[in-house]
């Protein structure tokens, strides 16, 4: 491959060969005194495509060392209709060759001038995109065909990929770059479940591993994997999958902010819901919106430069989300900084994730303790295994959350539930963390992020606390610390 002066335009290795295509079969019947038809017309056309060409032969090598000339469009391969300046782009000609753009983000309609054509993988997509995000891929435009494929990137050449890629987003596009573990571009054995092909693993739970995935129209989901090889595991994964299937429909009717993750699809991987016992063990697939960048757990464990406005945007998103929960009598009954997404930094969007132990709030409003069945150490309200509950163990968790965004440390982990029965010197322990950390709380004003934390994190156990003073989700949203914070914000903006 050699490289002239423009960097947008790589061209070939080989030599330009002549090529003269086969005239077999064509009758040139028109005669010259006869005015030009429609049909003529196309048939001349026709005639001039089969003229003698010249044909390009080699490879192109799309690659960071070699940044396009006009990012925003992408790397070109071809003789390039694209000429150099944005404004010209916008009236490119569209015959002035064959080319491959690959865009970084989908063309607008009129940018798609190719006549012959285009399909990947064997799929049209003259009007529309395609995402290569398979290890090799086919692109076809007209009579030319181009065969893509990714390079295998050793450990530390993929490292120093990343940090390529980081700058370029910066420099060239201005935006951040997205991490790894969302890219489309498939990794070495990349796994194949209908239309998705599964990028590198985002985060592992109890029950499953969740991975990105995205299909040839680069649509972006999260697939969680899940195994079942008894009748246990399938009861659970039946379970989950019943609950998201049930807030599926309240929350595409209801949901406009797009709070909470929603379920795509399930994929059996026998095509049966039902499990039989006849394998040693099955993979259940469960696709879910959106794809998360992040979570809370990253935004906790960054340094104290952390972003406060931001944070408080992310939070209030999740107390939404929790509110909205809870006015349609659901419970999410495990919330903790793994399970809250972040979509997007700017403008800063979180989901809640993870509605695998989500409870329907039964009539009397009541939930029997059940210990060791939900939530998790650390985020667990006390009142939840020794007494009867309800959806404010949400808020609880919540409030610790949000004391971990405040303060980049969580109030009182253990390691152990401190709430059982034979952990008395545990709780002990806990109580003292507890008021320590309440005091701390209580010495900011009315209308601080503090203020409204003690009020989330009230409990009755131990005598200390009064679970009946635990706000409510909805209340926590009209908490005056919201309004002042708008008003701070957007005093900054206007500065
Ligand atoms: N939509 C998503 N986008 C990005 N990451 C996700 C998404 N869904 C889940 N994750 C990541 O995967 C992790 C495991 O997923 P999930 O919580 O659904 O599994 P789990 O087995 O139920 O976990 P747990 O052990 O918390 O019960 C999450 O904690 C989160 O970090």
């Amino acid at each position: 491959m050699h490289i002239e002066n423009e960097p947008s335009l790589l061209y070939p290795r080989d030599e330009i060969l002549e090529t003269r295509y086969d005239r077999n079969g064509v009758t040139d019947s028109a005669s010259a005194t006869e005015r030009d038809t429609e049909a003529e017309l196309e048939h001349q056309a026709y005639l001039r495509e089969q003229e003698p060409r010249k044909l390009w032969d080699g490879y192109y090598k799309f690659d960071l060392s070699v940044p396009p000339g006009l990012p925003r469009a992408g790397w070109i391969a071809g003789r390039g209709r694209w000429p150099t300046d944005t404004r010209a782009l916008a009236k490119a000609n569209p015959n002035g060759g064959v080319d491959l753009l690959l865009a970084t983000q989908p063309l607008p309609r009129s940018l798609h001038p190719e006549p012959h054509g285009v399909s990947l993988d064997g799929r049209n997509i003259s009007k529309s995109h395609g995402a290569l995000n398979h290890g090799k891929s086919t692109i076809q435009i007209g009579p030319l065909q181009y065969e893509f494929t990714y390079t295998n990137r050793t450990e530390a050449e993929e490292s120093k990929f990343q940090e390529d890629k980081k700058d370029y987003f910066e420099t060239e596009l201005h935006a951040p770059s997205p991490p790894p573990a969302l890219s489309v571009t498939p990794s070495q054995n990349s796994l194949q479940i209908g239309e998705w092909t599964f990028s590198s693993p985002l985060g592992k739970g109890v029950s499953g591993i969740v991975s990105a995935a995205s299909n040839f129209k680069g649509d972006a989901v999260a697939i969680k994997s899940m195994v079942r090889s008894s009748q246990r595991d399938s009861r659970m994964i039946q379970q989950e999958v019943e609950v998201l299937e049930s807030l599926k429909s309240l929350l595409e009717d209801a949901d406009t902010d797009r709070r909470i993750m929603r379920l795509v699809e399930v994929i059996y991987q026998w095509g049966s819901p039902i499990w039989d016992g006849t394998r040693p063990f099955e993979y259940v697939w469960i696709l879910s919106l959106p794809l998360a960048r992040s979570t809370f757990a990253e935004l906790v464990r960054r340094d104290t430069s952390r972003d406060t406005d931001c944070n408080m945007a992310f939070f209030q998103q999740i107390l939404q989300g929790v509110a909205f929960l809870h006015r349609h009598r659901w419970m999410h009954c495990d919330i903790k900084p793994a399970n809250l997404g972040l979509v997007s930094l700017n403008p800063p969007r979180a989901v809640i994730l993870d509605l695998g132990q989500a409870r329907s709030i039964p009539n009397s409003g009541w939930f029997e303790p059940y210990p060791g069945t939900c939530g998790t150490i650390g985020y667990l309200a006390p009142e939840m295994e020794r007494e009867l509950f309800n959806e404010s163990v949400d808020v609880w968790a919540l409030g610790v959350v949000g004391y971990e965004l405040m303060t980049g440390s969580h109030p009182w982990m253990m390691a152990q539930n401190p709430w059982r029965e034979d952990k008395e010197q545990l709780r002990l322990r806990w109580e003292d963390k507890y008021r320590t950390t309440m005091r701390e709380l209580q010495e900011a004003d009315d209308g601080t992020i503090e203020h409204l934390l003690t009020q989330m994190l009230q409990h009755s156990c131990g005598n200390i606390g009064n679970t009946n003073q635990r706000i409510s989700a909805s209340e926590a949203l009209q908490h005056e610390f919201w309004q002042l914070s708008t008003t701070v914000t957007q005093k900054k903006r206007k500065i």
